[in-house]
């Protein structure tokens, strides 16, 4: 029988949207693209519905997009070996129930077991991807898998397709101007620069509204409903509402409904200039092939400002703009001086070198893709785990 035929991934929802946009993500291209029957158990399915309108809330089992999802309640005791998969990831950590493990052990052959860990440019994971992890009872070894932006790593998640739908929806102004136009952006709108807005609420978004307000250059800024809304509100003067909309002086903000997933994609596409956080939006916005600012998920003992510098350093080293903007949008210059960030200087040396950041932005791609993506990688090293165990 050729494996796998079946894998079951457990999604615990820590906070926001990128543990399960992930792992949704990465489900649905484990079964369009590999024919694998995908169990998705998450524990959060209102998180879920946000970026995937079909999900309902109250039902404990039900089909998406040809993807099993299973509401994860803790459910435990109710595993036996036959409902077990091929394989078996945990995202993130997230301790899957005890039940299930034992029933694994008793599993002939076992299934291959691995978790599947975050995002980081640091350089340690290369010596960590792939290293094993034995049960302290069981005849269990549980493997961990890392992304990552170099070959020593399993890779960025890319669907086949995505490049191939960018390019042709990149290539159609008319159909970007439809997707932007159903959210009321008007054509003169169309011919600003337009910015998607996606960050964490401590981000300074008011203090670069100021400096893009006063600026010369039109700004549409989008930014979908929820996201740094007290910022939102006090520039629009109301509530910050899908629909709501203001101009001020060359700045236009314009609130969109949470889209769906692959609206995001589009977003991102047919924006000139993405702010994105996280890992998956990140991660989005580098297939994108436009400059984007990353805000980076806050962390103790701003152990995310190392993760952004060795990022910025990989991403682009040549670019003094780039790294001076991202680390003042995420709080982490270095200036030790008690001035406040010139925003507006920041943006204008940001802008000016735009056009050389959109360019490192195809090579960095072409870089990444060298790399092969994530889905296949773990999918083959899955592979020679089930033929090493059968050697044994
Ligand atoms: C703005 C927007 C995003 N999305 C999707 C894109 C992504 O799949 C998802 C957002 O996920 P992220 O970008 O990862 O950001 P995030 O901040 O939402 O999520 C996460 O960040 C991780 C680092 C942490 O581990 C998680 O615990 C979590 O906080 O939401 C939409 O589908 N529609 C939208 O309108």
């Amino acid at each position: 029988m050729t494996f796998p035929q079946t894998l079951h991934l457990f999604c615990r929802v820590v906070d926001n949207y990128g543990d399960i946009g992930i792992c949704w993500r990465f489900a649905r291209q484990l079964q369009r693209e590999h024919n694998i029957a995908v169990t998705l158990w998450v524990d959060d399915l209102r998180s879920f519905q946000r970026i995937c309108p079909e999900v309902l809330l109250d039902a404990e089992e039900q089909q998406i997009f040809g993807v099993t999802i299973r509401h994860w309640r803790d459910q435990d005791g109710v595993f036996t070996v036959s409902d077990l998969a091929d394989i078996v990831i945990e995202f993130f950590a997230c301790d899957i129930p005890p039940g299930y493990i034992t029933a694994m052990a008793e599993c002939n052959p076992r299934p291959v077991w691995l978790n599947l860990e975050g995002l980081t440019a640091e350089e340690w994971v290369e010596g960590c991807h792939t290293l094993p992890s034995s049960h302290s009872r069981l005849p269990l070894t549980k493997h961990f898998f890392f992304p990552g932006f170099t070959g020593k790593t399993g890779g960025l998640l890319r669907e086949s397709t995505l490049e191939e739908q960018r390019q042709q929806f990149q290539s159609d102004p008319i159909a970007m101007a439809e997707f932007l136009a159903q959210f009321g952006v008007t054509s003169a709108e169309m011919a600003s620069t337009k910015v998607s807005l996606f960050c964490y609420p401590h981000a300074p978004v008011a203090a670069l509204f100021e400096a893009w307000q006063n600026g010369e250059t039109a700004i549409t800024c989008l930014v979908p409903e929820g996201v740094a809304s007290d910022a939102i509100q006090t520039f629009l003067g109301t509530e910050a509402k899908a629909g709501a909309a203001c101009t001020r002086g060359a700045l236009t903000v314009r609130v969109l409904p949470f889209v769906a997933q692959p609206d995001y994609d589009k977003l991102l596409w047919a924006c000139d200039l993405n702010f994105v956080r996280g890992e998956d939006s990140w991660v989005r916005a580098q297939w994108a092939g436009k400059p984007f600012i990353w805000h980076i998920y806050p962390q103790d003992e701003n152990l995310h400002h190392k993760k952004l510098r060795a990022f910025l350093q990989r991403y682009s080293p040549d670019i003094a703009s780039m790294a001076t903007f991202s680390l003042c949008w995420n709080g982490a210059e270095t200036d030790e001086s008690e001035e406040p960030t010139d925003w507006s200087a920041r943006w204008s040396a940001f802008q000016a070198d735009m056009p050389k950041i959109t360019s490192l932005s195809i090579d960095w791609q072409q870089k990444m893709l060298a790399n092969g993506d994530l889905t296949s990688n773990l999918l083959q090293f899955a592979v020679s785990l089930r033929s090493e165990a059968a050697k044994n």
